[in-house]
């Protein structure tokens, strides 16, 4: 028997019943789908899913609880959680706490037996929307009142949220092995995989909050500067664009991961735009074009970068010859740029893989390259 304790509400007045899960009360933000069968506990503390709605396709969640060692960042992000059965028993010998728990803890309502296949194929043909969980007392609300909510709520698009997510002081993360030098990271949500990611190519990586000035910035004498992913629209992030143009005349190598790709792609003249539903998961394909190979990689972006897929074309912003060298092969949107005159490659997916194939980690290698080849002409000159 089901009972509704809780209703999920589309902007465009569809709504789906089901029972109230997590915390209990009203949520809103922007409805999105996870492809991922594994990953749910990366995915919820992923600091980019904040504003966000996500439908799990995968229909049985929970079963590995939550552990200590999986978390993305210090807390889960995502403002709502759509799923179809939550798993009644937690069954992993990591596991410290149930999701449910978690979710009550952080204050996530969420909704469960849902029809997550039909939400999200009303995503797919309609593109993403605003919505709405209402769960407890707040699900007994009229349904015409509870609309109005959902289409009075804020959407994604012009929306900024990187002060909500990124650290409000600098942090600093141990270089390991031989050292590169300091690297300058700006947190718009960066995940802890990245930052280990980085520390083991030896970078001394310093975290620092996305309100950072240029001034700031080179005073921490960087031997490079890297761009996090995070959540909200590329377009609204005007000042992370600007300080972003300061560090490529500077001359400092750079590299960018999801929303950093957007904010490159935007420093270098490029604009972006809303995909009709994004990408979130972790097996889509991707094209390297310097090698040809083909990667399975991890997604979770709504928006992407314009530029032209025909070679190297002239920065509208006078940074020289740039391309792009990845492209997504489910529907050809760009998946990662690269300069030729200075010191910066982005790409739009996530070679952290947490969770996800780990076929890009290669990116970070590239990286350091970069950064020691760069650095090569100044010490022998
Ligand atoms: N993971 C990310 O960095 C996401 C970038 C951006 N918020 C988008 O949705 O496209």
């Amino acid at each position: 028997m089901t009972t509704t304790t809780a209703v999920l509400v589309l902007e465009d007045g569809t709504r789906y019943e089901g029972r109230a899960y997590g915390a209990r009360g009203r949520t809103f933000g922007e409805a999105v789908f996870a492809t991922g069968m594994s990953g749910y506990q990366e995915t919820l503390t992923d600091p980019s899913y904040a504003g966000q709605l996500v439908v799990m396709t995968a229909p049985h969640i929970g079963n590995t609880g939550m552990n200590d060692e999986d978390v993305e960042s210090r807390r889960i992000w995502v403002d709502g959680f759509i799923v179809r059965d939550p798993s009644r028993v937690v069954s992993n010998y990591r596991a410290t706490r149930s999701l449910d728990d978690d979710l009550v803890a952080h204050g996530v309502v969420g909704i469960s037996g849902i029809d997550t296949r039909a939400v999200t194929r009303r995503l797919r043909d309609a593109g993403v929307m605003r919505a709405g969980i209402f769960s407890g007392d707040d699900a007994d609300l009229d349904p015409a009142a509870q609309l109005a909510l959902v289409q009075e709520s804020a959407g994604m698009l012009g929306r900024n949220l990187s002060s909500e997510v990124s650290v409000a002081t600098a942090t600093v993360v141990a270089a390991e092995g031989e050292t590169v030098g300091r690297l300058a990271v700006l947190d718009l949500g960066v995940k802890e995989s990245t930052l280990r990611q980085l520390a083991a190519r030896g970078f001394e990586v310093h975290v620092l909050p996305q309100s950072t000035t240029l001034d700031e910035l080179l005073a921490l004498d960087p031997v490079a500067v890297f761009y996090s992913n995070g959540p909200g629209d590329p377009a609204a992030s005007e000042a992370h664009v600007e300080l972003l143009q300061g560090v490529l005349r500077a001359g400092l190598p750079f590299f960018g991961i999801c929303f950093g790709n957007q904010l490159l792609g935007r420093a270098l003249g490029f604009g972006t735009y809303k995909l009709p539903f994004g990408h979130r998961g972790i097996n889509q394909p991707v094209l390297d074009r310097e090698s040809g190979r083909i990667e399975i990689t991890a997604h979770n972006h709504g928006f992407a970068v314009d530029a032209p897929r025909e070679g190297a074309v002239e920065s509208p912003a006078g940074f020289g010859r740039v391309e792009v060298s990845h492209i997504g092969l489910n529907d050809d949107v760009v998946e990662g740029l690269r300069a030729l005159d200075i010191p910066a490659f982005s790409v739009q997916y996530h070679p952290e893989a947490a969770a996800g194939p780990h076929d890009s980690t290669y990116l970070f290698d590239r990286f350091r390259a970069m950064v020691i080849a760069a650095q090569t002409p100044k010490d022998s000159q």
